[in-house]
């Protein structure tokens, strides 16, 4: 399973996670990365981490203002990035241009998606994941996994009929090792998630709590 911890924008201390996921991912041998804000980017890839972008935008080299380069982004240490988060929706084009702009910087990617209808149409363009997360369950803490595991499911299934390469994430109140399993047994090769850690008193703890399972 890949655990992908979106820090957003909570006042989190990025090096801290980063720290502890790097620790975490380094003892359990499963994949943890973290996807800081665009400046925290090579603060956190010096801790060894798996670093993410938040997101990229659909632009090259040029006269593009308050654009997150693709290439900058990678130049800072980001491996991979998310796209069209429920936070940052993009239009059809901007989610095809995006990726286009991170496989010239060899970032790995991930399209997120509300349902699993959103997921073809996300698989079919041709990223490496796809991620579902119902947007009212996002920060809830109650997981997606079981408040409605047919999304999951459906995600899955929607994904394989476009794209058979493609992984398949689930995200929105993940934050347990319990939740971990069932996204896993609904089909999920990972798990996006984001206020279970970066909000936890303690997010190595929380951390440690959501691979154990895996040990
Ligand atoms: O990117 C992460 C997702 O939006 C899930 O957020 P959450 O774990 O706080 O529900």
């Amino acid at each position: 399973m890949f655990v992908l911890v979106n820090l957003k924008a909570y006042p989190c201390d990025p090096v801290e996670v980063a720290t502890a996921a790097a620790d975490v991912s380094d003892d359990s041998g499963v994949r943890v990365a973290v996807a800081p804000q665009a400046a925290q980017i090579s603060a956190v890839a010096e801790t060894g981490v798996e670093t993410w972008a938040q997101h990229v935008s659909a632009v090259e080299h040029g006269s593009h203002t308050g654009s997150t380069l693709a290439e900058a982004a990678a130049d800072a240490g980001a491996v991979g990035t998310l796209l069209n988060h429920s936070e940052n929706r993009l239009k059809l084009a901007d989610i095809d241009g995006a990726l286009d702009a991170a496989d010239r910087a060899d970032l790995e990617t991930i399209v997120c998606a509300n349902n699993p209808a959103q997921i073809g149409a996300a698989a079919a363009l041709d990223p490496d994941g796809v991620a579902v997360e119902p947007p009212e369950l996002i920060g809830t803490g109650t997981p997606v996994s079981k408040a409605d595991p047919d999304i999951v499911t459906g995600a899955v299934d929607a994904a394989a009929r476009v794209n058979g390469d493609v992984d398949v994430l689930c995200g929105a109140g993940i934050s347990t090792g319990e939740d971990l399993v069932s996204a896993s047994d609904l089909g999920a090769t990972g798990v996006l998630l984001a206020s279970g850690v970066a909000k936890a008193d303690d997010p190595r703890a929380a951390l440690e709590d959501l691979v154990e399972p895996l040990l």
